[in-house]
């Protein structure tokens, strides 16, 4: 087994031979307890990204390596044990009856032994705060349910990477705000990777790196505190920066200095406090 990461070696990828490359020649890599976030307009390539990943797709140039494992059709079921994906939509995912089913079909694909899955399914439902609903029928479930519900099925298999895709984008803010305080509790109970695929600036904020991507190349990478600080570029390629971002840029044209670009409300308030002490 190599190093726990997944590297994108120059890859580039279309849906058919006698279409456009969707993706061109794209590299990056995501290490050890890393929270990636991948922006970038309708189009650009993201789910692409993510289905390339976890081998759902292959590309035509390039390499994908996982764990030092090159994904293939031949690598791809050890590569899903490491690589777990959560969809836009909850009602999609749901194969079983009950959520205890649910969750224990990932497993059950795995072959793994039943005391070990009875323990994982327990353990997985505890992780996301679902422990109660184990009898429950999972289309009854609201929509931030099901989600945890398909984050323990994928936590069950014990992956090292989890992908994201849009999977807060169907929830209410109160639901999108409760999945990624499990998803970040997870992430560092678990010391997992995780990947999320998002258009919630919000969540991108949560991120330790993000990538923004742009007609299927990669167009900048960064901290979240760094890329949002570019805010001419990206409003180039037509996308928005956090509320409380555009906030600090209006209160710097009215001559208040500012230490750093603000992720949130908390770490503004704190900068306008010490700019205010020093006045
Ligand atoms: N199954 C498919 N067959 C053909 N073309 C596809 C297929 N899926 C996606 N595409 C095309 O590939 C390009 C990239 O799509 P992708 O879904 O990766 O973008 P995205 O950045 O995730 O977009 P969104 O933000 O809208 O989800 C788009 O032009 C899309 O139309």
């Amino acid at each position: 087994m190599g190093e726990r990461q997944v590297e994108f070696r120059h890859v580039s990828f279309k849906y058919q031979e006698d279409m456009p490359w969707v993706l061109k020649d794209v590299s990056f890599t995501i290490g050890p307890d890393e929270w990636v976030a991948i922006i970038g307009h309708n189009g650009s390539g993201k789910s692409t990204i993510a289905k390339l990943m976890n081998g759902l797709l292959f590309p035509q140039e390039g390499e994908i390596i996982v764990d030092g494992m090159k994904v293939t059709p031949e690598t791809v079921w050890e590569v899903r044990k490491q690589v777990g994906m959560v969809f836009q939509n909850p009602d999609n995912q749901f194969v079983g009856t009950t959520v205890r089913d649910d969750v224990a079909f990932g497993m059950e694909n795995h072959g793994m032994p039943r005391e070990l899955m009875v323990e994982r399914i327990k353990e997985s439902l505890e992780a996301v705060r679902m422990e109660a609903y184990e009898r429950h029928e999972p289309h009854r479930l609201s929509g931030g349910q099901k989600q945890r519900i398909a984050i323990a099925s994928v936590l069950a298999v014990s992956p090292e990477f989890i992908i994201l895709d849009e999977a807060t984008a169907m929830l209410d803010p109160k639901g999108r705000k409760e999945i990624m305080k499990t998803v970040s509790d997870v992430q560092q109970e678990r010391d997992l990777s995780l990947v999320t695929i998002t258009h919630d600036l919000q969540e991108v904020t949560l991120a330790s790196r993000v990538i923004v991507m742009n007609g299927g190349e990669v167009w900048m990478e960064g901290t979240p505190r760094d890329v949002f600080s570019r805010k001419e570029q990206l409003t180039e390629i037509g996308l928005d920066t956090p509320f409380v971002s555009k906030m600090a840029d209006h209160l710097k044209e009215e001559g208040l200095s500012l230490s750093r670009e603000p992720l949130n409300h908390q770490e503004l308030l704190e900068d306008l406090c010490t700019s205010r002490l020093n006045m």
